[in-house]
């Protein structure tokens, strides 16, 4: 099962480095900026089944904001990638998951994550506040940290657990339709028998 995945946050909070770090498992001290976009992809097991995503790692930078729809239209699932040591980013992560929520798929699986968690002592955002903001919105939260790998392997399973899930219920849903449409259809030809 193939789905497309998108990162997006401000520029900085470690957007590359999560997909480096899920792909390869390597962290980079000094990872470049993302020009645009990059594309990765990998495959995982979830359950009983395999989901392979492809990975959309967009440009944090303001001059690559209009590029980002390209690349959040028709996604399975998004990580909306904030800072915990950098307030500024996380007002930015609220901003994506409002243009998500108003352009994006409604079928979208979101998650959001709050990087660089092995800072601690430089922490901005408090733990409450992205909690209480992910549950009233509906996205899946937790924290991460690419340099350690600390729950950077968690966020991608858990969208690909929904995603099957999601899939699942509409298969099922489809079914119980058809079902339901036979039947009426072999009712209606035993009435006019
Ligand atoms: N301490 C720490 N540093 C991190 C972590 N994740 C990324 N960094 C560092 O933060 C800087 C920016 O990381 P990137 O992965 O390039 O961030 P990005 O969001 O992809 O940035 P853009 O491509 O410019 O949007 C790099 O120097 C990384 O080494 C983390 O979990 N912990």
């Amino acid at each position: 099962r193939n789905a497309k995945l998108v990162l997006l946050g401000d520029v900085g909070t470690g957007k590359s480095s999560l997909v480096l770090r899920f792909v390869k498992g390597q962290f980079v001290e000094f990872q470049e900026s993302t020009i645009g976009a990059a594309f990765f992809s990998q495959t995982l097991a979830v359950n009983d089944e395999t989901v392979k995503f492809e990975i959309w790692d967009t440009a944090g930078q303001e001059r690559y904001h209009s590029l980002a729809p390209m690349y959040y239209r028709g996604a399975a699932a998004a990580i909306v990638v904030y800072d915990i040591t950098n307030a500024a980013s996380f007002t930015r992560a609220k901003k994506w998951v409002q243009e998500l929520q108003a352009q994006g798929n409604p079928n979208t699986v979101m998650a959001l994550a709050g990087n660089k968690a092995d800072m601690l002592e430089a922490r901005q955002v408090p733990v409450e506040e992205a909690t209480t903001y992910a549950q009233e919105n509906g996205l899946f939260f937790i924290e991460t940290s690419a340099k350690t790998a600390i729950n950077v392997n968690d966020v991608f399973y858990e969208l690909g657990e929904y995603y099957i899930l999601q899939i699942t219920l509409l298969w099922d849903g489809r079914l119980l339709l058809h079902t339901t449409k036979k039947f009426l259809c072999s009712l209606f030809l035993l009435i006019n028998v």
